[in-house]
């Protein structure tokens, strides 16, 4: 398998002198490519903190970063940022569409601010629209789709650009269960069709029983991993187990 993402130490702190925090604790992690990857842990263990250092949103304090064997930690704030165009997807919770813009600029909007070919781009945003079932949506606006289509416009405007990774934090954390089954569904079907890996933060054992492999994260460290070798619900029921043998501070996982 081809390693897309691989972190050696990785650490985070918070503070100055004497009141150091420290949120992310030495983590090595090893992501391959078409991985759909989840994050858990009890509220404050540093997951997001996590994602924002993988996804190049934030840097460490010490550690490395590689993505298919290059050391991200080298770039200057403006080669970053244009790696981070090109190679990096995004999905958060509060969906962060342009609510002046339609639902076919929006998925546009990566590609537009990289000067690609519009027939390119047409192309593009007609196969994802497609796939996300959006084709009728294209011509409305944001504050005229359900959070379900919201968040599969954001799913779609992350794919665009046919990034290397794409990291979704809580994906599922403002819909109602109905369209968080539909839009788990849509990821495990662009991660399988589309070979895409994802690398997902959620509280939720529901959301994260359709990865296929598990990263528990407490006081900044890798305190569990699991892996998916059976049907998605015995998977749930693992995850759960799991988390409630993790007793204090989980519950709110559950
Ligand atoms: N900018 C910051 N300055 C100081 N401390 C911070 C900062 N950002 C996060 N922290 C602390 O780092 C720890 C990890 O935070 P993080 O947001 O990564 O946790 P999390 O696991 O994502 O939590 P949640 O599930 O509640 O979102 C927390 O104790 C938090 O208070």
């Amino acid at each position: 398998m081809d390693l897309v993402l691989e972190t050696k130490n990785l650490k985070k702190e918070y503070g100055s002198k004497g009141m150091v925090f420290t949120a992310v604790d030495n983590i090595d992690l090893n992501v391959y490519k078409g991985e759909f990857l989840g994050i858990m842990g009890p509220s404050g263990a540093g997951k997001t903190t996590l994602l924002n250092m993988l996804s190049t949103i934030d840097r460490p304090t010490s550690g490395e970063i590689y993505y298919e064997g290059k050391n991200i930690g080298h770039m200057k704030n403006r080669e970053l940022s244009i790696f981070r165009r090109n190679n990096v997807g995004f999905i958060f919770q509060d969906f962060n569409l342009l609510d002046s813009m339609s639902v076919e600029d929006n998925i546009a909007l990566p590609l537009a601010l990289s000067k690609v070919d519009s027939k390119e781009i047409k192309d593009k945003v007609k196969r994802l629209s497609k796939f996300f079932g959006l084709d009728d949506q294209l011509r409305k606006y944001p504050y005229q789709l359900s959070g379900g289509q919201k968040q599969r416009v954001a799913a779609a405007r992350a794919l665009i650009t046919s990034p290397s990774v794409v990291f979704a934090d809580e994906p599922t954390g403002a819909l109602d269960s109905k369209s968080s089954s539909e839009l788990l569904q849509c990821f495990s079907r662009m991660n399988q069709e589309f070979n895409t890996t994802v690398i997902m933060v959620t509280h939720d054992a529901f959301a994260a029983s359709y990865c296929k492999r598990i990263l528990v994260i407490k006081d900044g460290k890798i305190h569990a991993k699991l892996d998916k070798d059976e049907t998605r619900k015995e998977f749930f029921k693992r995850i759960l187990d799991l988390l409630a043998s993790m007793g204090g501070g989980v519950d709110e996982l559950i």
